[in-house]
């Protein structure tokens, strides 16, 4: 299994760091030696994840694996981790230095994990350059008459490179990259692939809303309906503009899942990240037909399963991971068996809360999409797998949040605390709940009208007004979700501001960077989209998405918006 990773700021760096290290402590696990089960105790006792005397090299565990996972994880042996980057940031002689090893901070603790495969798309002022070369190259050939019939090729290509190409390209078995992974979809579909331009199996995106097409658009032709794409990002709307853009027939499109994090991490230097503050990591399964009517939401893990107590004391576990420090938040879980031990048999069978790997049906065209979720549950950043519904409720309070946060700390200058108490900041936020609660409950209102007129088609697509409604206890009366009416956003974003007010915004940041453009559009312009769509006015939204936008082109001394 090859997994992806498009994006390697801080977030992508991250999860690309403990995906590895988890491939690389489930292969340790594998080595023959001692029985499993004591081979895993000294394991884990070595990687005690104590802070060590210098601040170098102390390992991180990723290895809490619970049995419902575990066992859904491919072969170690056969997986390994790309990261595909820009050429810019990185030198040649840099990039063969750094490009395959991320280094992850925490609490002062550096840590290195390496062997990643790379891959260097292009951007578009490179792409640009590089075909003024080839023009230019090629006016010279004209010119001496040279070359005029021949194919070009990589001058830096030796005979033996040529020939493991064709070797790659011919034969009939999925050949390995270095670190050993295969292509899934290969082996499923049996046919050859060159390991740099065969079939994606999974790709995690963790670009900025505002870049994902341009960074897409390399890959896309690797991007098979087997694929499976983790949209991890801030705001909305990337989903929609991809089925538009790039995957309009539903049968043909990979299988998404969609992500937010609220761990706190920021970029050192190009893979060097600083993992700053302990979050969680929630995610949910984009509808499809492929999973046929029952959907993927279908079964629990059984409770004895699972790590967690359902009830009673906390157990040991939780009790050490909440007063650990650094590392230690992420030890692993050696007494995860007296969990389940504490359990009654009987309880142990009953379903648990969290949704189960084998609501996913075992078919070729949804193997990749198991194995992702498997491997996400799988990096010890609290990840939990949500329903869709319970996700589109998270990501549109976020995007609430963002909405009010983001553009107010780019726009002053200021710390997200500052807003906090202050009159202006207040009232403008109140103004940016108010028309997002107006707008959502417009949203509600028209999908009942519509569902009476005509009764509900089954949903394909990833996100359903009808998931926005609650009954109302008293009536039974359809109502908009109570999370999101103004108010009830206004007190989240209020909690969030005093939660994070130590931080930058992530937009002050891009301002500050001068990145060149935001993901504005996809935050107080996705609100104003969906306001126009409904005919409400949305000015304060419109508002602050002008104002950014003109900041942007203030910072950049561009004209891009
Ligand atoms: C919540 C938030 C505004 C905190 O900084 C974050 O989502 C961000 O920076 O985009």
């Amino acid at each position: 299994m090859r997994y992806h990773v498009l994006g390697v700021g801080s977030i992508g760096s991250l999860i690309a760091f403990h995906l590895k290290r988890s491939i690389k402590l489930q292969r340790k696990l594998l080595q023959p030696g001692p029985s499993s089960k004591s081979r895993r105790e000294l394991l884990l006792s070595n990687l005690s994840n104590k802070r060590p005397a210098s601040n170098q090299g102390s390992i991180v565990s990723s290895l809490s694996l619970p049995p419902y996972v575990q066992s859904e994880l491919p072969d170690p042996l056969q997986s390994s981790v790309t990261l595909h980057m820009r050429r810019r940031p990185f030198g040649r002689a840099a990039k063969q230095r750094f490009a395959n090893s991320i280094i992850l901070e925490q609490d002062g603790v550096r840590d290195i994990e390496g062997g990643f495969q790379t891959d260097f798309t292009a951007s578009a002022a490179d792409i640009t350059a590089s075909i003024v070369r080839d023009n230019r190259l090629q006016e010279d050939e004209d010119d001496t008459g040279a070359g005029r019939f021949t194919i070009s090729r990589g001058t830096n290509s030796s005979s033996s490179e040529d020939a493991a190409l064709r070797e790659q390209t011919t034969s009939r078995t999925p050949v390995p990259d270095h670190d050993g992974g295969v292509s899934l979809i290969s082996t499923l579909e049996g046919v050859h692939s060159q390991p740099r331009a065969g079939p994606i199996d999974s790709l995690i995106i963790t670009t900025k809303c505002d870049s994902t097409l341009s960074a897409l658009e390399a890959i896309r032709h690797r991007l098979h309906p087997w694929s499976t794409i983790v949209l991890l990002q801030n705001g909305m709307g990337v989903l929609e503009m991809l089925f538009d853009r790039f995957f309009k027939d539903a049968d043909q499109r990979p299988n998404f899942v969609l992500a937010s994090t609220t761990h706190g991490c920021w970029k050192k230097g190009p893979l060097d990240v600083v993992h700053a503050s302990m979050g969680t990591l929630h995610f949910g399964i984009v509808p499809s037909a492929r999973a046929g009517s029952i959907g993927f939401e279908s079964s629990r893990v059984p409770l004895g399963q699972t790590l967690t107590m359902p009830q009673g004391p906390m157990s040991r576990r939780r009790r050490a991971a909440k007063n650990a420090r650094g590392w230690d938040r992420f030890s692993p879980d050696a007494d995860a068996q007296d969990a389940v031990t504490e359990l009654n048999p009987q309880d142990a069978e009953a379903p648990s809360k969290m949704l189960s790997l084998s609501g996913i049906p075992d078919q070729p065209s949804l193997r990749t999409l198991r194995t992702t979720v498997a491997a996400l549950l799988s990096l010890p950043l609290q990840v939990e797998w949500e329903t869709i519904r319970d996700f589109q409720l998270r990501s549109l309070r976020k995007l609430v949040i963002n909405a009010c946060i983001n553009p107010l700390t780019a726009l002053a200058d200021c710390k997200n605390g500052d807003l906090f108490g202050n009159p202006a900041a207040m009232d403008a936020m109140w103004t940016v709940c108010l028309e997002a609660g107006m707008v959502l409950e417009a949203q509600v209102r028209e999908h009942l009208a519509s569902s009476q007129a005509s009764p509900r088609q089954t949903a394909s697509a990833a996100l359903s007004a009808e998931d926005l409604i609650l009954r109302s206890t008293e009536t039974g009366e359809p109502m908009l979700h109570p999370s999101l009416t103004p108010q009830a956003l206004y007190q989240e974003v209020q909690r969030v501001a005093r939660l994070t007010a130590a931080n930058w915004s992530s937009m002050h940041s891009d301002l500050k960077n001068k990145r060149g453009s935001t993901e504005i559009d996809y935050i107080n312009g996705y609100i104003s989209a969906l306001g126009r769509g409904y005919n409400i006015d949305t000015t304060a939204n419109d508002l602050l998405t002008n104002l950014i936008k003109l900041k942007t082109t203030r910072a950049t001394g561009t004209n891009r918006l």
